[in-house]
């Protein structure tokens, strides 16, 4: 669900010490399970700084709120792309640029998603004002606010929030070697020129076409200089910093392709698309948590297996280490199974350990409680009812952004219907996890 205001970011947040795993923005194309790209790992030896223009109002989406400040899962698009460069140990510095009105509403995302690097700069009426903007952000540092002139800056629409370490530090080079570079895709649909009465007047050649998209890397003296020479109508009506630095420095830009996931939120359905991509990135990995008791092991197994075959991840930690910070900052999804003891008092300790690391300030946490009662004195109702608590569980974890979800399977014997019941949870449990719905919550369900 997309939100369209900013009136819900009110969950409590711990900004010391946030965990910095990897963010589903960087690890698109990275196989699941396979060694994490540690952030920080390439060096570069010059400065590098970026300007997020995110000054516009956003008509095209036909909504009200400027689309980078549209919510999916408790977080505003900008914060999405700003976590995207902020985990970039090679990127100093993130001047967002912000019209007036919202200059608020930026403040405090920064806060309430404790981004470090950003400093905050006031919009203009055009992309290219903005943009200009963002760059005067940057001096000579005889002003005190002014921050560091940079050698390369890095220039990227807020609304695209996908964007991987390894194309920018492409572009970051391209730039520093050549003056300017840029991300570009294939066409996707012919570019056709028409006449002032609507008719075809040619069409051109698409294979010899590109889009030009984001980002783009400058000589930060390249890109100044350019925005000091260009024209009113530059300012008014360009659509492209490449060819500013072209007409204006004769610098040819270098262009390299991107991934498809470069694309501009653009219109409504585009924010649908960002929040499934993210949405699918963290349903790739899960931990299980599980005691050393045959049928936890079994069921843990079990579900490794099942959750496997659906393309998760999964992980099995035994119930001893859950408090664990290597394992918590590998995945957003946890299913904690118990046996014959309903193990609430576990969970709740679940949830303090993902508040007090903070786990849950940039993405939503799942917690699945699967209980099994084998013990054949339980009736039904006292299983059920051996699971009550986790209501209020639920909506006091709710609050810190922690979805928690029981379900109570039902002791079987025949190893046929043994099977179905773990297809049967596997379903649910995956489900849960890539739906993420907060009203679903406290339920109890039943296998
Ligand atoms: N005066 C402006 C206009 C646009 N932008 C930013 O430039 C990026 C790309 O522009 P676009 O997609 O056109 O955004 P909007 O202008 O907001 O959208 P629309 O044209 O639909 O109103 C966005 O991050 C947008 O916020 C900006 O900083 N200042
Ligand atoms: O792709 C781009 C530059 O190459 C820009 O994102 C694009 O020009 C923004 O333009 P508009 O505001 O018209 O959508």
């Amino acid at each position: 669900m997309i939100i369209e205001n900013h009136k819900n970011l009110n969950m409590e947040t711990k900004r010391e010490n946030v965990v910095r795993p990897i963010d589903p923005a960087n690890f698109l194309t990275e196989e699941t399970g396979s060694e994490e790209k540690s952030p920080g790992c390439f060096s570069i030896d010059f400065t590098v700084a970026v300007v997020l223009p995110a000054g516009g109002s956003g008509e095209r989406t036909g909504l009200s709120t400027p689309k980078q400040f549209c919510t999916f899962l408790n977080r505003p698009l900008i914060s999405y792309t700003i976590q995207a460069f902020e985990r970039i140990a090679w990127i100093e510095n993130i001047v967002v640029v912000i019209a007036k009105d919202s200059i608020d509403l930026m403040v405090n995302i920064i806060q309430q998603f404790g981004h470090k690097k950003v400093k905050v700069v006031l919009g203009g009426s055009t992309r290219h004002r903005s943009i200009f903007n963002g760059l005067q952000a940057f001096g000579e540092s005889e002003e005190e606010s002014a921050l560091k002139k940079p050698k390369v800056v890095i220039i990227h629409d807020a609304v695209r929030p996908f964007v991987e370490e390894d194309f920018l530090l492409k572009i970051a080079i391209a730039a520093k070697q050549q003056g300017a570079s840029g991300a570009i895709r294939p066409l996707v649909s012919t570019v056709i020129a028409t006449t002032s009465e609507g008719y075809l007047d040619h069409s051109l050649e698409r294979a010899k076409y590109r889009a030009s998209e984001m980002p783009q890397g400058f000589l930060y003296d390249v890109i100044h200089q350019a925005y000091v020479q260009c024209s009113e109508t530059d300012f008014e009506f360009g659509t492209e910093c490449l060819h500013l630095v072209l007409q204006y420095c004769g610098t040819n830009a270098r262009l390299i392709e991107g991934p498809h996931t470069l694309w501009k939120v653009t219109y409504k359905k585009d924010l649908l698309a960002a929040e499934s991509i993210i949405k699918e990135t963290l349903a790739q990995t899960a931990c299980v948590v599980a005691g050393q008791c045959e049928e936890s092991s079994r069921l843990a197994g079990a579900l490794q297996k099942t959750l496997g075959s659906q393309d998760m991840h999964v992980d099995i930690v035994p119930t001893s280490l859950r408090r664990s910070s290597a394992f918590i900052s590998k995945t957003w999804n946890f299913v904690h199974v118990t046996v014959n003891t309903a193990g609430l008092a576990d969970v709740e300790e679940l949830v303090k350990t993902f508040e007090e690391t903070a786990h849950s300030v940039l993405y939503s946490v799942v917690l699945i409680l699967v209980h099994l009662d084998v013990s054949e004195q339980t009736s039904a109702s006292e299983r059920m009812a051996a699971l009550g608590g986790i209501r209020s569980l639920a909506a006091e974890a709710k609050r810190k952004n922690i979805l928690l979800y029981g379900i109570l399977l039902n002791p079987v014997k025949d190893a046929g219907q043994w099977e179905e019941a773990v297809e049967n949870l596997s379903q649910i449990i995956s489900a849960l996890i890539k739906e993420r719905s907060p009203a679903l919550a406290g339920q109890l369900l039943w296998v």
